[in-house]
């Protein structure tokens, strides 16, 4: 359980972004993030996940304070960045791959895994070809195809349907959705009012403050 207790979040000397943020991710549910761009969305999930301390409150993970992005990875927090994280000159399987032998499983369990997971993203047929090479659309759906072979507690997802279209916006969002019953904690940022509506909950960043909408 990743708990938020009254943090405040910012960059360096710059002003504080977002005060007084109190907020628990519970499993099984997806929580929408929303808030016009530079609310704070990316921020307040990079708090989440390990890569930014906060500068006031704490971030609670399973009851112990959350203390960097290695921490987070030991309690199965699963970051899916806006800019996708993956490794360019790799193809779309092996970066599933070698996060998922990194994480120790064996490499057949894992190549099987990987080719099970492209499917359901609708990318058997870029499997071998190299993420630079693909589509912004396809590169989102291979980054949350990772996200999801991780199996986190937790999986946060930085505006991942930005670039796709309305069938695969709707393909990602019922596998988050199944995320979420599978036991997993799904967060959500997103611009999308119709996106955030078919979430269980939302946290809506407006002038540095978190109002919960949904609960
Ligand atoms: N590395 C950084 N250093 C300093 N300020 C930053 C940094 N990253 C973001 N900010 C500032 O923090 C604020 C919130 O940015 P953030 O990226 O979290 O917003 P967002 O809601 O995710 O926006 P978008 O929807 O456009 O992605 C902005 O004012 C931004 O300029």
């Amino acid at each position: 359980m990743l708990t938020l207790q009254r943090v405040s979040v910012g960059y360096g000397d710059a002003p504080t972004v977002l005060r007084d943020v109190s907020v628990t991710l519970r499993p099984g549910r997806v929580l929408a993030l929303t808030g016009s761009s530079g609310a704070g969305k990316t921020t307040l999930l990079n708090a989440m996940a390990g890569l930014l301390p906060p500068r006031d409150g704490t971030v609670t993970v399973d009851g112990q304070p959350l203390r960097d992005r290695d921490h987070a990875v030991e309690h199965r927090i699963v970051l899916v960045p806006q800019d996708n994280g993956l490794a360019p000159i790799l193809t779309a399987a092996e970066n599933l791959q070698v996060a998922l032998v990194a994480g120790g499983m064996a490499a057949s369990e894992a190549r099987q895994q990987t080719a099970a997971l492209l499917d359901r993203l609708g990318l058997s047929g870029q499997a071998d070809q190299l993420v630079e090479e693909l589509s912004g659309g396809q590169q989102q759906r291979t980054a949350i195809a990772r996200g999801l072979a991780l199996r986190g507690g937790v999986l946060l997802a930085d505006e991942v349907t930005s670039e796709l279209d309305a069938g695969n916006r709707q393909r990602v969002l019922d596998l988050l959705h199944d995320e979420a019953r599978r036991g997993a904690a799904v967060v959500f940022a997103t611009h999308d009012p119709e996106v955030a509506a078919a979430c269980e909950a939302e946290l809506h960043l407006v002038e540095g403050r978190a109002e919960i909408v949904r609960d």
